[in-house]
């Protein structure tokens, strides 16, 4: 790094000082704090956008968003120039450039990397960073901190592409990097195509089903409302009703309202009531890279039977078996000479009631820690990779190969039975790969998909909840001296640290009939979070309440 390069980045620096004694860690999503203890860290998050997207010579992506946290919290993450989670391999640089204690051990910083990275510095190296943010009102001078971070590498460009969801960032840089049209209307334009492409392709018996075509959504209070408000003027087929869109008057964001709040209170946001008993439900998160549907239940309250990712997960999973089946109808694999892997990706938090389901479907079910960085991965290691956190983060990952393969059959079908269902199933899965979203999970283009789904199958919501019956299951918060005090192994199922928990979560866990509890430390809040589950709601209060008491001794002996 010459001389010039390392002053700018000295003097640029020395203008954002980190808050004294806030230490911060890449977590499950990124950095997030008090938003007034953020600028020293989104500033330095964005040297590190500009260094990643001159490592791969691609345009790399700063989100700001703090997605289901409070309003006063923000948070910043980065978009790897394939549009997933920034490598792991560059989180430990991560964590050390935000927590340097001041502008000098930074540019210090910087140049180890650099060399041991080499990344090469230079006026003709040019970088693009796409910057968004989430509604919250920080977001403004947060990304300010970005662009000056970005602006303190020579060469570097940020785009600021305004207010999105985090997976219409995520989207924009995978389409970038792939030389595709990646603008804001461009999305909604595939969403809408694809998704009016697959309403073309439901089976004509399907079109006699009396479809409830109405839904209502919970907007968080957040970019997602304000989005599908936009979104939902080009979906003729769907009556869409969004509450909780974010206008000043509707409430709060994330307060008692969005996916986060439903799927952890098993309550309706605020806004809904009795008059929508019967009405399907969604909810999205803060961010919109969140879905969980729902169904009033109660007339005097706000109870709710809830549809988590792990259901969605399911629907999503019958859709594609099916359209496989078809496909590949009168074909045997040797004749077709490819072997179609398709994998469900779920983590601990996933009832095991779902993961019993798609065993019984026949799926391969997979499990990796929390965090999407972890299911992304595993996904992708299959032509089709379905993952889904119990909260309702997820997507369906489709393999290049397994899509040229599919454009071939295509081709081969539309010329020898154009029109036959075998034809139809795959133009399906081609528009599926097309509306969901293949850079991370996106409420939005999850909520196309089930929409089209359920006109395809003709159900009800009823159908879709009897599926299967979720097990009772409860989460705790403990609040801990040093949540980091516990490690975890084999997809956090075990605790491996501090010795002794385990037995004592084991023998809580022996007391209850199908009795599951797991304890991880949190990786967006500064808690323990406890998990369990059993054959009553009783028994699982209970044994989530024992082995949060347990956390509480372990932790602070
Ligand atoms: C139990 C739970 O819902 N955990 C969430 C939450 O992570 P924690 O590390 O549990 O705080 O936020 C993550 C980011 O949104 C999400 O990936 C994860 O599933
Ligand atoms: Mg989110």
């Amino acid at each position: 790094m010459d001389q010039e390069q390392q002053s700018i980045l000295l003097e640029s620096a020395s203008r954002f000082p980190p808050q004294k004694g806030v230490k911060l860690s890449y977590g499950t999503a990124g950095f997030r704090a008090d938003a007034s203890v953020l600028s020293a860290a989104v500033f330095r998050v964005g040297i590190l956008a500009a260094l990643r997207s001159l490592k791969t010579q691609s345009v790399t992506g700063v989100m700001i968003t703090a997605s289901h946290n409070q309003v006063s919290d923000n948070g910043v993450k980065i978009v790897d120039p394939s549009g997933g989670m920034l490598t792991q391999e560059w989180e430990p640089f991560a964590d050390a450039l935000v927590n340097a204690v001041d502008a000098e051990e930074l540019v210090r910083l910087v140049i180890a990397f650099q060399e041991k990275e080499k990344i090469a510095f230079a006026r003709t190296q040019s970088a693009g960073i796409l910057l968004g943010r989430d509604t919250r009102p920080s977001g403004d001078f947060l990304l300010e901190a970005a662009k000056q971070g970005i602006n303190s590498i020579v060469g570097a460009v940020a785009s600021d592409m305004g207010i999105l969801t985090t997976p219409q960032l995520h989207w924009m840089v995978q389409m970038r990097n792939k030389g595709k049209m990646a603008s804001e209307s461009d999305y909604y334009e595939q969403l809408s195509s694809s998704f009016r492409c697959l309403l073309d392709l439901i089976p004509k018996e399907a079109t006699t089903y009396k479809i409830e075509k109405n839904l209502v959504v919970d907007g968080a209070n957040g970019v997602g409302g304000e989005k599908l408000e936009f979104l939902k003027k080009s979906l003729n087929d769907l009556v869409i009703e969004v509450r909780n869109s974010g206008k000043k008057d509707e409430g709060i964001l994330n307060d008692g309202v969005g996916a986060d709040f439903v799927q952890k209170e098993k309550v309706a946001p605020r806004g809904f009531g009795p008059d929508d008993i019967g009405t399907r439900c969604a909810s999205l998160d803060g961010d919109a890279d969140r879905l969980v549907y729902f169904c009033l239940k109660s007339k005097n309250g706000n109870e709710i039977d809830l549809i988590d990712g792990d259901k969605i997960l399911s629907l999503f999973a019958l859709f594609i078996k099916e359209q496989l089946s078809i496909l590949n109808k009168e074909e045997n694999e040797e004749k077709n000479g490819y072997h179609v892997t398709l994998g469900v990706v779920q983590t601990a938090y996933a009832n095991g009631a779902s993961t019993d389901y798609l065993k019984k479907q026949g799926l391969e079910v997979v499990f990796t820690p929390t965090g999407v960085k972890y299911l992304h991965e595993k996904a992708s290691h299959y032509d089709i990779g379905i993952y889904f956190e119990a909260n309702g983060h997820g997507t369906i990952l489709l393999s290049e190969s397994f899509t040229n393969l599919l454009e071939v059959k295509n081709n081969e079908l539309a010329s020898i039975a154009k029109g036959s269902e075998q034809h139809r199933a795959a133009l399906r899965l081609l528009a599926l790969s097309k509306l969901i979203n293949q850079a991370v999970g996106d409420a939005l283009s999850g909520l196309l998909l089930v929409e089209a789904i359920f006109q395809h199958m003709g159900w009800s919501i009823q159908v879709w909840m009897d599926l299967y019956h979720d097990l009772p299951s409860k989460q705790l918060k403990v609040k801990v001296a040093d949540r980091k005090s516990i490690v975890t192994a084999n997809a956090e199922t075990v605790v491996i640290r501090p010795s002794g928990l385990q037995e004592a979560i084991n023998s809580e866990t022996a007391k209850f009939p199908r009795g599951r509890a797991f304890v991880r430390p949190s990786g967006t809040e500064d808690v323990v979070r406890v998990y369990a589950e059993a054959t009553t709601q009783e028994a699982a209060d209970s044994l989530a309440n024992s082995v949060a008491q347990r956390v509480a001794n372990f932790c602070t002996a």
